[in-house]
């Protein structure tokens, strides 16, 4: 028998407000605290007339993520901040459109095309380093924010953001003005309350996202004309979505392009730019792995730089990586919604409602990994990564949405970790721990200021 779902166990709300202010606190704590409290599904009020249920159990994870598209739909299109960036693009999209565009961006993703983007990997990590000097302190995210940013920007539009000769750098400053403007809207609490509002409000971060993404909108447009016009490849992913067919031979319209390209530049940027920045972190405060990855490096790379093929012979740089993700997963949870009522557990949960799933809950389950809480780059074995149950450990998702972009993530996350360390080591700048932001992406508040001391 199906119990009701008012029996679902869950913190207790206070009028209006439900649970929002608890969680708008310390949404990551929160999350925690929730499952490890009220059991593998808990219930909680954060928005009006919408319940949300969150499930920590890895056949949740497996249920939800691969019936995404028959019984749960991502349901993005309700978030207007979402939806003004990034239009209707992989991201956000759903049903047989989002198919279709998956099919056709699908190839640019392809293992010869990711080979072709790790130089450019390569080579932007040693541009950056050039610019660093010996045992300074420096604020290693914005490094890895520019980095990485570069690196979308040349393979996905083959231009260089950061050459003034290129007269570029209009692309950079837009993108890093939305994308500013869209972090500061999404992580606030009030945004969420007024999403109920049933129209857009005249907010002044509104206004100003809504005049940045116009003006980007302008130059990404602009930069689709031209190159529709040279019909030639780039090799970039660009060229790739300009050459995508359908079976029947149509091709993307210009706003499909658009919202493509807005899709993975900023789905693409940022979160390895975060991936990088924690694992500094990381390595800084647990010397004694830094040691251990950098003689990996010495002894495979011999003072080289990494190149694409060097990949598969760095098991300790790829699970320092892993290790990085389990603790500070880029991604800590995943919203979907079922599309008719479903039963998890014995709990009836109604169509319609909010159900999410939480990496940063499900990576720190003293179930699944010892000393949870602790950065132990050594666990990832190959027998344990055997033994770890399916659905546990899913920083890219699963399912049909999982994420398009892990090859290309994970073979940039290598490279600039193996250049990075291979050139220096890092310390702590202060005594104090980076400030966690569980924003779309969990992203350091302040910024991770450490010292990079040279290795060599
Ligand atoms: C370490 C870096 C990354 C992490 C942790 C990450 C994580 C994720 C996750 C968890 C999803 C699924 C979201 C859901 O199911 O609701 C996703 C989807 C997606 N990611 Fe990534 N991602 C990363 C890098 C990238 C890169 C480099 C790109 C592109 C260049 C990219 C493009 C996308 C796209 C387009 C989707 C939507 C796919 C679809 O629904 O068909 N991601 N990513």
């Amino acid at each position: 028998m199906t119990t009701s779902n008012t029996n679902v166990p869950g913190p207790k709300p206070i009028p209006v407000l439900g649970n929002l202010l608890e969680m708008g606190a310390n949404p990551l704590r929160f999350f925690e605290t929730c499952a490890r409290t009220y059991g593998p599904v808990v219930k909680l009020e954060l928005e009006k007339g919408r319940d949300t249920y969150l499930l920590s159990r890895p056949e949740h994870v497996q249920f939800v993520l691969t019936n995404t598209q028959k019984l749960f739909v991502k349901g993005y299109q309700r978030d207007r901040i979402l939806s003004l960036v990034l239009g209707n693009g992989l991201v956000t999209s759903e049903g047989s459109f989002w198919l279709r565009q998956r099919r056709l961006s699908q190839p640019a993703f392809h293992q010869h095309r990711i080979e072709g983007y790790a130089a450019v990997m390569s080579a932007y990590a040693q541009r950056m380093l050039a610019g660093w000097r010996k045992d300074e302190v420096r604020d290693v995210h914005a490094d890895m924010m520019r980095c990485t940013m570069e690196i979308v920007g040349k393979t996905l539009f083959d231009v260089d953001l950061y050459d003034p000769g290129e007269g570029s750098n209009e692309v950079a400053e837009s993108m890093d003005r939305v994308f500013r403007e869209y972090v500061k809207q999404y992580a606030s609490v009030v945004r969420r309350l007024l999403e109920t509002v049933p129209f857009p409000l005249p907010l002044p971060g509104n206004a100003r996202l809504k005049r940045s993404v116009e003006k980007l909108d302008r130059i990404v447009y602009g930069i689709i004309e031209r190159r529709r016009e040279e019909n030639r490849d780039r090799g970039d992913l660009l060229s790739m979505l300009l050459q995508a067919r359908d079976d029947d031979g149509t091709g993307m319209t210009g706003e499909q392009l658009r919202d493509e390209a807005m899709t993975l530049f900023l789905a693409g940027h940022e979160t390895t730019a975060n991936v990088l920045s924690w694992t500094l972190y990381a390595l800084a405060r647990h010397p004694a792995a830094g040691e251990v990855l950098a003689a990996e490096l010495d002894r495979v790379l011999e003072g080289r730089e990494p190149a694409f093929a060097d990949i598969p012979r760095l098991p300790y740089t790829q699970a320092v990586i892993k290790e990085s993700m389990r603790l500070y997963p880029p991604v800590w949870f995943i919203s979907r919604e079922p599309v008719e009522d479903v039963s998890i557990d014995g709990y009836r949960l109604p169509a319609g409602c909010e159900v999410a799933l939480s990496q940063w809950v499900m990576h720190r389950h003293p179930d699944h990994f010892a000393d949870p809480q602790s950065f132990r780059p050594d666990r990832w074995s190959p027998s344990f990564e055997k033994s770890l149950p399916a659905y546990v450990y899913f920083p890219f998702g699963a399912g049909p949405r999982v994420c398009i972009g892990s090859g290309f993530a994970m073979t940039e996350a290598t490279l600039l970790l193996a250049s990075i360390a291979q050139t220096y080591r890092f310390e702590p700048a202060d005594g104090r721990e980076a400030v966690l932001e569980p924003s779309i992406t969990l992203r350091p508040r302040y910024g991770i200021r450490l010292r990079a001391i040279r290795r060599r």
